[in-house]
């Protein structure tokens, strides 16, 4: 029997090409240890390892695959006397991306679960594959912990069913579970939350669009803490421009390219997953560098503005849309990489939007910060606010709810 009395939780968040971990102890909120593993799979893959009160370790070595990428990173927590055979680990949390509609709350894994999320690999093809190698490797590192899953999906389950239809024939639809599934929900349950604790509200009388911009992107209108509608669709195509993902498109476009191109389904597929977004518009895909070309007078500058524009263009129109979907809007929150660190993007999607209640106040907008902060002019009619996300906090939570079967007074 393992000791049951453990307080820590390791989360596991398994991307295409990277894994990011962090140790907790969920008994006083502290971080034992975190890290990642980056550029999986090349020559110059790049290791960081963060023990509580120790110094940083880091390194640059060949990382094979994600398998390799787990077992340095549970000798680098075995060196510090946390490894997965530590008394105090209770649970490994997985970010699992597509849950389909199948898991709609955190879940203990097993084989069947695995099968699930395998079967969800081609809806969720840069994503599921990832967590699932992250899966595999844990269970074999760590046979006798419970690993728990924790969908991207999940939080989207509330969406009415006019949101989530696509109006495309029903028995298709039906057959091949084509529906609007939406993805990033941990962070849109957490940051939504986020912005009603900063307004001093309840999360079930306040309503939020979230604006969730890092490589992937989605905007959500939450109700009273219940998702009713998101970006994102059958995958994590669908919605706002990303990094390198077109997001919405005429659908026409695909049998254009096909038809017209001659491109494969596979081609095209590559093409909107991965060449697509900023990175297709004007070759970069780091929103800093497109923001450091702008202001260039290089001959790059004109295609960074571009980009820039459509990003923000894109966003607007969320934003509108997603004010008649809730009818009251009570806060805007702008949160991940992009969402907390590009104020000129905060800056022109808000801009000409007094209409709707909504201003950014330069000072503050421009100011650095780094917890919840409001950026609207005090007094205005919907608060426009900086929430950074914590995925991983939020997995962690889940998990050690589930597997410690108790609530922990969340707010
Ligand atoms: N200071 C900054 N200014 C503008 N953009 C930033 C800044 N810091 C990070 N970003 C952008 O955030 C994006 C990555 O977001 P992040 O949430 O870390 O991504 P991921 O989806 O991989 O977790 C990149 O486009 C990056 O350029
Ligand atoms: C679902 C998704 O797009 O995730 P990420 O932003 O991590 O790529
Ligand atoms: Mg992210």
């Amino acid at each position: 029997m393992r000791n049951t009395r453990g307080t820590h939780v390791l989360v596991l968040n398994t991307g295409s090409s990277s894994v990011k971990y962090r140790l907790l102890d969920m008994a006083d909120g502290s971080r034992p240890a975190g890290g990642l593993v980056e550029r999986i799979g090349e020559r110059t893959s790049y290791l960081r390892h963060d023990p509580a009160g120790g110094p940083r370790r880091e390194r640059e070595e060949p990382v094979a695959d994600h398998a390799t990428a787990l077992e340095a990173l549970a000798e680098e927590l075995e060196r510090d006397g946390l490894g997965l055979d530590s008394p105090e680990l209770v649970a490994i949390g997985h970010r699992v991306v597509h849950g389909g509609r199948r898991f709609t709350e955190p879940t203990v894994i097993d084989e069947a679960v695995t099968a699930e999320i395998e079967r969800l690999v081609p809806v969720a093809p840069l994503h599921n594959p990832a967590n699932l190698a992250g899966i595999r490797t844990a269970l074999s590192l760590a046979p006798d912990v419970p690993q728990v899953a924790v969908f991207d999906t999940a939080f989207h389950t509330t969406m009415p069913e006019h949101a989530a239809r696509y109006a495309i024939d029903t028995a298709v639809a039906d057959e091949h579970r084509v529906r609007r599934y939406g993805f990033h929900g941990t962070s849109h349950a957490y940051v939504s939350r986020g912005a009603a604790e900063l307004l001093g509200r309840e999360p079930s009388e306040t309503n939020v669009i979230v604006l969730h911009l890092g490589n992937g992107a989605s905007a959500s209108a939450v109700a009273g803490g219940r998702c009713v509608d998101t970006s994102m669709g059958l995958t994590p195509l669908e919605g706002l421009v990303m990094g390198t993902r077109s997001g919405d498109i005429d659908p026409a476009v695909v049998f254009h390219l096909s038809r017209v191109a001659g491109m494969s389904v596979d081609e095209i597929d590559e093409l909107l997953n991965r060449r697509s977004g900023l990175l297709g518009l004007c070759g970069d895909n780091d929103m800093r560098e497109v923001l450091r070309r702008m202001d260039s007078d290089g001959p790059d500058a004109e295609s960074a503005r571009l980009a820039f524009d459509v990003y923000v263009h894109r966003l607007r129109k969320y934003v509108g849309a997603y004010c008649a979907v809730l009818g009251r809007v009570d806060a805007v929150a702008f949160t991940a990489g992009i969402g907390e660190n590009a104020a000129p993007v905060r800056q022109a999607v808000m801009a000409g939007l007094r209409g709707l209640g909504m201003a950014v106040d330069p000072e503050l907008n421009g100011a650095p910060g780094d917890g919840p902060r409001l950026i609207s002019p005090p007094g205005s009619r919907v608060a426009v606010a900086v929430v950074p996300t914590d995925e991983e906090l939020e997995i962690a939570t889940q998990t050690y709810e589930l597997v410690s079967g108790g609530t922990m007074g969340r707010k």
